[in-house]
């Protein structure tokens, strides 16, 4: 092999990117083939490659708030919202797919779901949505399980970012930075104080402020996210149950009751009555 850096080992751009085993990857089901099926698992692995990435940044900018890199943080933050942009518009290619279309290979996804997605979970995981019932789904699949089980036991963004107000020295009650991180987050009265402190005086505490804005537009986007997943769901399958099993729509739906930051939403509707 050469070491001279002009020579470098000649390496092409189908190398480089595992082009082989990418553009190998797409199994179409459907017997006879169905052209629309090709369009359903793309959207799907470019979601998941997009996730991927989510997840990489997602873990870095939670890592940097633990080090009080908060600067750094924010940069992988601004990163993560243009991936949600990017896979919030993607819908729109999904939403060509007419329901007949869909029917001509739905049944060839037998059980498959969304909520099989370790990646979609991991997030919600990563972002503090914690919900040990989710791994249940993957009792068959022992490494995605391991994995989500380890996702479970790790603090989430929110998790990491109150120990640093607590390290600033906002009163952040100790039930919330002792926590167990692998349950269910519960909100705190004491934590809107902080953010209402935070949020009264602005140059005070800009580089605070700014990162509680950055999680609202976090949690904003990924709203949005659901919501073109709910009603590109409507317009293709209308009110019929999901193939994992579930309502369908209306499960959709719910689902954009939850919040992951509950305390900076609460501290809105004190401002907002002069509070
Ligand atoms: C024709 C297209 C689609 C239909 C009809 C559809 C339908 C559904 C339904 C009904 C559910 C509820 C679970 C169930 O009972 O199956 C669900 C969940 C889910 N879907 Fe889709 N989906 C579609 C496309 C997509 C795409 C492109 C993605 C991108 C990765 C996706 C990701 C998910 C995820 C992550 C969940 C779990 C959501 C949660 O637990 O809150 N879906 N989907
Ligand atoms: N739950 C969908 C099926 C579905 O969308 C799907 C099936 C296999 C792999 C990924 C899927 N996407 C999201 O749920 C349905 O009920 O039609």
């Amino acid at each position: 092999m050469s070491t001279d850096p002009h020579s470098p080992t000649p390496m092409s751009y189908a190398d480089y990117l595992g082009l082989d085993t990418l553009l190998a990857s797409q199994h179409p089901r459907a017997v006879p083939p169905q052209h629309d099926e090709l369009l359903f698992i793309i959207q799907h692995q470019t979601s998941e490659l997009w996730f991927k990435l989510v997840l990489h940044e997602l873990r870095s900018a939670r890592d940097l708030f633990a080090a009080d890199e908060l600067q750094a943080s924010l940069k992988r933050l601004a990163r993560v919202k243009h991936i949600q942009a990017t896979l919030t518009q993607q819908w729109s290619v999904l939403a060509t797919l007419t329901p007949s279309e869909y029917a001509t290979f739905r049944t060839f996804l037998a059980t498959s779901s969304g909520f099989q997605s370790v990646q979609y979970r991991a997030v919600e995981f990563l972002l503090g949505n914690k919900n040990p019932d989710m791994l249940r789904v993957f009792d068959a699949e022992p490494g995605a399980r391991d994995l989500l089980a380890e996702m479970l036991r790790e603090p989430s963004i929110y998790d990491v970012f109150l120990q640093l107000l607590g390290r600033r020295g906002f009163a952040v009650p100790p039930e919330a930075l002792e926590r167990d991180v692998a349950t269910p987050y519960v909100p705190h009265d004491a934590i809107v104080e902080v953010f209402h402190e935070i949020y009264s005086d602005p140059p005070r505490y800009w580089d605070i402020y700014e990162t509680c804005e950055e999680l609202v537009d976090l949690e904003d986007n990924f709203q949005l996210w659901r919501f073109r997943h709910l009603k590109t769901v409507e317009r293709i399958i209308g009110g019929a149950p999901g193939t994992g099993g579930s309502s369908g729509v209306e499960f959709l739906r719910r689902a954009l009751d939850q919040t992951f930051f509950p305390e900076l939403y609460t501290v809105r509707g004190q401002i907002a009555q002069g509070q």
